[in-house]
């Protein structure tokens, strides 16, 4: 891979972030690598790993003469960070982020950008539950799809770029308009981190059943549940805040199935849990199929089964 952008400026310096840069290197992608975080803390860990070629302790600073800049902080605050540094954006350079709802990310950024800036947002669809600058790592968007959110008034030439970029990161790329990007995302990751964060706090909430039980017996499907809610509080608060509306249709439709499979368990409607169990299963047949079970069971590196 050669390289794509003289500079790149990371803002954030977390999961995603983090790992952009060991991939960035990997791959040689940019001329130089800059830096920021809010917290002295983080700036001081990222200088101390090597995490960027330089960290700065402005959001202006780090920006300066960047080509390409991402966001890479969570989506409640993609607007107020992007208003911070937008003064300092080189005319005709590339913004982009990584949040993982596109829409409102979109309203609350645009008002701050002069007309020689060209937002491309995207978002990789790869993580992890793990989160700040030394749970990167290069391999995390390797054979994962990253999504750009395009329209007809995106400039062409800084979409493409992103797109060669995101492919120099492992990625694959495909293009999706915003609002479609938020209900598919709804079905596949919003709406299923709520279910997880839900049944752990049940299975906390039953004090019948031991915390030591838990531990023990959580060897398959709830140890899944557990890893994916132990995710960052954070992000996940603004995910849902900031999808409202695509994930309550969502949950809606969830609760409406969960109801009719609960009033057949009652009835004894073992047809009904058949036909529906034998619905999903050829779902996640063809997820392997389709050869996308890069994640599953133990996001990343598990076996498909
Ligand atoms: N973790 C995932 O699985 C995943 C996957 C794809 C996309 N995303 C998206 O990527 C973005 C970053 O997520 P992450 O997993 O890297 O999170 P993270 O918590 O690891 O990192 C976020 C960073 O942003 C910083 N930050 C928070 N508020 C800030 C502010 N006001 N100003 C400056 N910095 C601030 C935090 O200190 C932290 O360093 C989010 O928008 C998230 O929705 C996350
Ligand atoms: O594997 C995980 O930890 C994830 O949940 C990653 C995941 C997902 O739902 O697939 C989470 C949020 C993102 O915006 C993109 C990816």
């Amino acid at each position: 891979m050669s390289q794509i952008y003289d500079r790149v400026a990371l803002i954030g310096l977390g999961l995603i972030a983090s790992s952009m840069f060991w991939a960035i290197k990997r791959a040689g992608l940019a001329g130089e690598v800059t830096g920021y975080a809010r917290s002295e803390e983080t700036r001081e860990t990222a200088r101390r790993i090597g995490l960027c070629d330089k960290v700065y302790d402005t959001a202006k600073d780090a920006v300066k003469d960047a080509d390409l800049v991402v966001l890479c902080v969570p989506v409640g605050v993609m607007g107020a960070v992007a208003a911070d540094l937008a003064p300092a954006l080189k005319p005709g350079a590339t913004l982009t982020d990584v949040g993982s709802v596109k829409r409102q990310v979109i309203s609350d950024v645009t008002p701050h950008l002069s007309d020689d800036i060209h937002f491309v947002p995207a978002h990789p669809l790869a993580g992890t539950e793990h989160s700040g600058p030394e749970s990167g790592f290069a391999e995390l968007f390797d054979n994962r799809w990253c999504l750009l959110i395009t329209d007809d008034t995106t400039d062409r030439k800084a979409a493409d770029d992103l797109a060669a970029f995101w492919r120099g990161l492992g990625s694959m790329v495909e293009e999706m308009d915003a609002d479609h990007h938020d209900l598919v995302l709804a079905v596949t990751s919003h709406t299923p981190h709520l279910i997880a964060y839900t049944m752990v706090g049940v299975a906390d909430d039953l004090r019948r059943v031991s915390e030591s039980e838990v531990i023990k017996y959580s060897a398959s499907g709830f140890r899944d549940f557990t890893r994916i809610a132990a995710s960052d509080p954070t992000m996940w608060r603004d995910v849902f805040l900031n999808n409202k509306d695509a994930t309550l249709e969502i949950l809606g439709r969830f609760t409406e199935e969960l109801f009719a499979l609960q009033r057949a368990i009652r009835r004894g409607d073992g047809d009904h849990l058949h036909a529906y169990f034998t619905r999903t299963r050829a779902i996640r047949r063809g997820i392997i199929e389709a050869g996308q079970d890069t994640d599953a069971p133990d996001f990343g590196r598990g076996k498909a089964q």
